[in-house]
Order: structure tokens, then sequence, then C-alpha cells
């Protein structure tokens, strides 16, 4: 049982073990709840024994007391059990799978969350998460118990007296069976339901993310309408989902009412043929006020379960994606990376690079130049093994990149990037992500190196002010500098610089290249600069254009050779002439 329940809701086995013993607390408390009516039902016995002309058992009123304090305290241990089993247990195998998932994400290759939609695996994460908590604390123990205690319930009726049993639970199956058979009908909607939710949200953090540039275009009356419509869509599908839900519960749940008029009358009829007992047409009576309740509320918990599959379904998506793994402990000879002819496409059928081979050598500078789209980043990216390829190979000191662990890969990297990433925390625990043991002093001396100090110093609190989601309290060439004092603090023995330069001013500029200077001394450094200045004292320019390289050799050498760099040199010379006329 345990290893089915961890198959179908993808849990750990300690998950699966806890969720089995929980729906097993969750039966016997619900048997539990029979102990007082059996306790009434033993009063009415002897209540009317002389009525009836029969010999009844005889208890005191003592012995009463006393089975109902032993029925209470046993309904309690019972609830006790199942509260530890169900609660502790689910916010225990949730956190797990959360966790689970995060460990996963930080191994699945970036290509993945290029092909899925942000908000849906945040949603994944958090809410599905989240509802699995509920879900098994609650939906599923409650439904597997309710349906072990009906059946005990229910075989024991039968036993008392079949046809009786049978006009009490036939309503049970039919029930059941509507709900499981409308439900391919409503996972559908729900699937376009959570579909039109994403687009909604996606829709309301464009807006929030990019509201300077609709309100500079004046478009903010288009775009709202365009949000409201996406809003609308969506909330039409969510009332249509909870109408249907609503609408298939209530009927089962009718349904099940229905049984308790078949039981009065079948009841009545073998009453009145003395085919059965007072006692026991009370018996059914007794217990087809009480069994339909936990039945409704099954029902419920039955659609929720089938939600919880969709989710399950989404978490495992996630689960089964293949991971980058490869050697931790490596040792390369070197730091020169090599590329082999190598392809590589995000999309199926649409190679970003062809056939790319060269070498960037420990201690030069070289440089990745060509025009927009021609694959400098993505080569880049590569090298630190962001995506694995489709053909050819890098290597890194000799070592093939794909047989290296990604984490154990990015130690030897230094990356600063033109989409600087800051974090909501102080200056000093964003410079230190580069190395986490640096110590404030290490810090200081990485950030004055970039040049951070001027501006850190008139922040209200220097090192420890804190600079709002993504730095938003700084300017973008001051974040570009804080990330390549981080890229100092980490020291590491190969240096990415995509458009380290791209936001600075010309006096930043400058100083952040003698910054840049002391970073890449003896290091491994592949550089991306659309400015043809930033690259003139390269040691090697690679040029790349559409997915080839199209030329390579030193900047003069290239310049010489009167190809696209000189051609690119030439426009740029040309467009510093550039004035508003
Ligand atoms: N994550 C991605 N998913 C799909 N396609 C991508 C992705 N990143 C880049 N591309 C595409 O790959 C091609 C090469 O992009 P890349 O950013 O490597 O070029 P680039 O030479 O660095 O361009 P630029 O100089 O404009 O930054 C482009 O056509 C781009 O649209």
């Amino acid at each position: 049982m345990s290893k089915y329940l961890q198959r179908i809701f993808a849990l750990s086995e300690q998950g699966g073990k806890d969720l089995a013993k929980a729906s097993a607390a969750c039966a016997l408390t619900n048997i539990g709840f029979i102990l007082p009516m059996s306790l009434f039902v033993l009063l009415l016995d002897q209540l009317l024994s002389p009525v009836l002309g029969k010999e009844g058992h005889q208890m005191g009123l003592m012995g009463y007391v006393a089975l109902s304090i032993l029925f209470l305290l046993l309904i309690f241990i019972l609830q006790y059990i199942q509260y530890n089993k169900t609660f502790l247990a689910s916010y225990k195998e949730s956190a797990n799978m959360r966790i689970h998932l995060a460990e996963k994400l930080r191994k699945i290759p970036l290509s993945f969350f290029g092909k899925r939609d942000l908000s849906d695996l945040t949603t994944t994460i958090m809410g599905d998460c989240a509802w699995m908590e509920t879900a098994f604390s609650h939906f599923i123990p409650e439904l597997i118990g309710a349906f072990v205690s009906t059946a005990f319930i229910g075989l024991s009726l039968m036993a008392l007296d079949w046809k009786m049993g049978l006009s009490m639970l036939w309503v049970v199956p039919v029930a059941f069976l509507l709900s499981a058979g409308i439900r391919p009908f409503i996972d559908r909607l729900e699937r376009k339901q959570r579909g039109e939710l994403l687009i909604a949200s996606d829709g309301i953090q464009e807006c929030i993310e990019n509201i300077q540039d609709i309100k500079a275009n004046n478009q903010r009356e288009d775009y709202l309408h365009g949000l409201c419509k996406k809003l609308v869509v969506a909330e039409s599908n969510t009332i249509t989902v909870e109408v249907i839900n609503g609408i298939l519960v209530t009927s089962s749940q009718m349904i099940l009412k229905i049984g308790m008029a078949t039981t009065v009358l079948c009841g009545s009829y073998l009453l009145s043929r003395q085919k059965i007992g007072l006692m026991t047409f009370m018996i059914f009576m007794i217990a087809a006020t009480r069994i339909y309740g936990p039945l409704i509320g099954c029902l419920n918990n039955l659609s929720a379960v089938f939600s919880t599959m969709l989710r399950v379904e989404r978490m495992r998506a996630i689960d089964e994606q293949e991971v980058q793994t490869g050697a931790e402990e490596i040792s390369y000879d070197g730091f020169d990376i090599a590329f082999d002819h190598v392809g590589f496409s995000y999309n199926k059928g649409e190679p970003v690079l062809k056939d790319v081979s060269f070498q960037a050598a420990q201690g030069q500078v070289t440089a990745l130049v060509g025009p927009s789209g021609g694959g400098k980043s993505t080569a880049a990216r590569l090298a630190a093994r962001f995506w694995d390829l489709n053909g050819g190979k890098i290597t890194i000191g000799g070592v093939d990149v794909s047989t290296v662990d990604p984490e154990s890969l990015l130690k030897n990297f230094s990356v600063v990037f033109q989409d600087v990433v800051l974090f909501n925390n102080t200056i000093m625990e964003n410079i230190r992500i580069g190395r986490k043991d640096a110590t404030d002093q290490e810090v200081m001396e990485a950030a004055k190196a970039a040049r951070c100090d001027g501006f850190i110093s008139r922040l209200p609190k220097g090192y420890d002010t804190r600079i709002g989601e993504n730095g938003s309290v700084l300017s973008g060439g001051e974040r570009q500098r804080l990330s390549i004092a981080r890229a100092l603090l980490k020291d590491a023995p190969i240096i990415l610089l995509d458009e380290a330069t791209a936001s600075l001013d010309v006096e930043n500029e400058s100083m952040v290249q003698g910054a840049i200077s002391n970073l890449v001394r003896n290091k491994t450094v592949l550089i991306i600069a659309h400015r043809m200045r930033t690259v003139a004292k390269a040691d090697r320019i690679i040029v790349l254009k559409d997915g080839l390289v199209a030329e390579q050799g030193s900047p003069k050498e290239l310049y010489e050779r009167n190809g696209i760099y000189r051609h690119m040199n030439d426009l740029q010379s040309q467009s510093q002439d550039w004035t508003l006329s």
C-alpha cells in the first residue's frame, strides 16, 4: 500500500509509509466514532426489551458511564495518532518535496528554464507543494480512511442483514462512479484554467516590470485593456470549473441521500413483513443517519484528490528532467579553453552555433566579436556548461566540460554579464556572493579595486546599505561595478566578461577597465564587447557570424585582413563623429 501511494503521489519512501499510516489512522478514527452509536444501540435494546417481550441485557448506569469514558478515551487516542501521522508527517514531506525540487532545479540544464514559463515553475514549487501539504494531511488520508471505514461498517451491516445493507449502500458506487466518470472532462477544464491563470499572472508581472515603458509610450489604456481581457478569460474559466465541480459534487451528494430513502422504504417493508426485527430496523436507521455524512466529505475529497493528481503530474515533470551530472574532483592541466567543432541549438532545427572551433589560452584575453545574434554570448556560456552541446566538444585544461559537474566547473569561472543580478541585501553581502568565506576586509578591498568605494561611501549606511530588489537604488554603472567586485573577490582562473562595461560612461569605463586589468592578470579571459575599442588590446579576436568563426587572429592581423573586424572598426570610428543634427 505504501509503495502504491508513493508511486501515484510522487512521494518519498518515508512519505509513502507515513501516508499509509495516516490513512489507517483515519480509518480507525472513523470506526472509533461508531462506538458511541453502539452504546446507544445497547441502551435502546435494554429499554425496548420489555416492550418487545424479550430478555434484554441489564447494564447499570455506572456501566454506561464507564463505557462512555472508555470510548471517549479510545477516540481521543485514535485522533491523537491520526493528528500525529497526518499533520506532522505531511509538513515534513512537503518540506522535503520543496527541497527535492529545488535541488533538482539546481542540476537541470538551463535549456529547461528557457522552455518553461517561470510563473508556472514558481507556482509548482510554492503552490503545488502547499496543496500537497493539505492533500497529504486531509484529502488523501481522509478519503482512504473513509473508504476503509465505510467498507468495514458496510460489510458489518451486510452481515447483519444483506437486503437492508444493499438498500443503504447501493448509492455509494453510483455516486463515486459518477464522480470518477466525469473527471476526465473536469481535468481538461482544470488544465485549461491553469493555462489561462498563468497567462493572466504573466501579464500582471510583465505590466509591473515594464510600467515605465508602457507609460512612456502612452500604452497604458491599450495595455490595461489587454490585461483586463486576460483576467476576464481566467475568471470565467475558474467560474466554469467551480460550477461544474459544484454540480458534480451536489448531484453525487443527492444520490447518496436517496440511499436514506431506500433504507427507510426497504426497512419499513421488511419490518411490516416481519422479515427483520425492530432492533435491526433501528440499527439501520441510526447507521443511515451517520454513514452518509463522511461519504459526502469523501466525495469532496475525491474531487480534491483528482486535482492533486494534476499537480503531481506537474511536479513529476520537473522531477523527471534529466540533470547535468559529472565528476566533482577534477585536475585540470591549466585553464586553456578549446572549442572543437562545437554545434548548438536552443530549439531543435535552429542551430545557433554550427561548427565553431577556437582556442582561448590561459594568460591571454580572447575577445568574441561579430554582428548581433552571431552567437557570442551563447559560446561564452557554453564554456561554463550553462547548456550541453549538440555536437563537438569544449575542453578546459584538456578536460571535456560535459564530464564535469556544473557546480564544480563554475567554481573556476568569474562571470560579469551585462544583466547584473543583485539581491535585496546589503552591499557587503552582495559582493560576498563571490566568495562566501571572504572577510569584510577582503570584500572592501575587492570593492575598492572595482572602483565601488566612491559611491558606497555616499550611501547612508555604506557597506550595510540594503540595495533593494535587483539593486534598484543603484545606477546601471554602479550595479555593474558591484558585479565586477564580486568577480574580483572570487578570483577564479577563468573570466567571462559579457558586455561588462556596456552601461558605464566614459569616465567610469576607464576606471573599470583599470579594475578589469587587475582581474584578468594571468587568467583565461573570454570577453564579449560591441565597442571595438574595448577589445583593441585583446591578444586574440574571434569573429563569430551566423554561428561560424568568420575570422580569427590578433587585432592587428584582422585589421590588415580588411574583413568583418575591420569593417566593424571603421563603422564605429565613423559613428563616433555622429551628432544630432
Ligand atoms: N535562451 C535562448 N533561447 C532561445 N534562443 C536564444 C536564447 N538566447 C539566445 N538565443 C538566440 O540565439 C542567437 C544567438 O544569440 P546570442 O545572444 O548568443 O548572440 P550574440 O552574438 O551574443 O548577440 P548580441 O551581440 O546581440 O548580444 C540569437 O538568434 C538569439 O535570438
